[in-house]
């Protein structure tokens, strides 16, 4: 989630130009300053994401994701190229990105219907307390929880939380949705679970939806497209695998076509064959 920097961005009131990408990376490089010199994470990305798109972003641990995720978000600048959502150059953060993180990052001492207020309060000040009251409402029904609005994050499971941080993230309306390995820390079953209503509010929502994940079967079930990252330094976009299944999607049905596991077997070839990372 974008933290404590939201403010009101004219991001918001600029429409979309239909056949223009909603967000566009160009030649995308980050290089960090270390004591051992310049160290370049990325090199010349590119990227158009189309309005509505869900794209997954998979790669080995160090190539680069976060460092590219930060920089869509605005809490971190391109070192070269440029980044645009509709058209308007990517600046500090903004509530047309909100992140979503794998560690939930909800504040411990509010409830749950405290968390996601503030960032309403935050964005909507001009509402009145009723109308900010009925948003965080509204998101907690989206994600299941109104039984829980009083509780705080110590007395929430990790689903129960994530979900929190989801429905934080969707109450201000971004444009883009940026989730940092949201599932990466939960049981089976609870993923399957969030994933299923991850979907459902996508489609519902039509918001345009990044995620960074470790899991391929979760990229396949869940993308338009699955971007694959080459290992650093200097990563960039390996290949992008377009997913050709049709939505809604039913995961029993998706398991069982034989595309899904030619999928699976071409981002695993690449992933572990043409970019094998030592350390795995
Ligand atoms: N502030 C920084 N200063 C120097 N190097 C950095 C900095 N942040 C990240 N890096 C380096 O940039 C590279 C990319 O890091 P990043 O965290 O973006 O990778 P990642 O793909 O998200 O990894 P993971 O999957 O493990 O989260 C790594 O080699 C990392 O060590």
């Amino acid at each position: 989630m974008t933290g404590s920097r939201l403010s009101s961005s004219a991001l918001s009131s600029v429409p979309v130009v239909p056949g223009l990408p909603l967000l566009s990376l160009q030649n995308v490089g980050k290089t960090y300053p270390t004591s051992g010199g310049s160290f370049v994470a990325l090199e010349n990305v590119n990227l158009e994401v189309g309005s509505g798109e869900f794209i997954c972003l998979i790669g080995h641990s160090g190539c680069g994701k976060s460092t590219l995720m930060n920089m869509v978000a605005g809490f971190s600048t391109p070192t070269c190229g440029s980044i645009t959502l509709k058209g308007q150059p990517v600046g500090s953060p903004g509530p047309d990105r909100m992140m979503v993180f794998q560690n939930y990052s909800l504040l411990p001492w509010l409830t749950a219907f405290e968390n996601i207020y503030l960032v309403v309060d935050q964005v909507y000040p001009d509402k009145s307390h009723a109308e900010k009251k009925q948003i965080v409402q509204e998101h907690l029904d989206l994600v299941g929880l109104s039984e829980a609005a009083h509780k705080r994050p110590k007395q929430l499971s990790g689903g129960m939380k994530q979900r929190v941080a989801i429905a934080r993230a969707l109450s201000i309306r971004p444009e883009v949705l940026l989730l940092d390995e949201p599932f990466g820390a939960l049981d089976a079953i609870t993923k399957e679970e969030l994933q299923e209503e991850l979907l459902a509010i996508w489609r519902d929502h039509r918001c345009t939806v990044l995620m960074i994940t470790h899991d391929i079967d979760e990229a396949l079930y869940l993308a338009d497209r699955v971007v694959m990252m080459t290992n650093g330094p200097a990563a960039h976009i390996g290949e992008i695998l377009t997913i050709p299944f049709d939505r809604p999607r039913i995961r029993s049905r998706i398991m069982e076509m034989p595309e899904f596991y030619e999928l699976r077997n071409y981002a695993l070839d690449f992933l572990y064959r043409r970019f094998a990372h030592h350390e795995d």
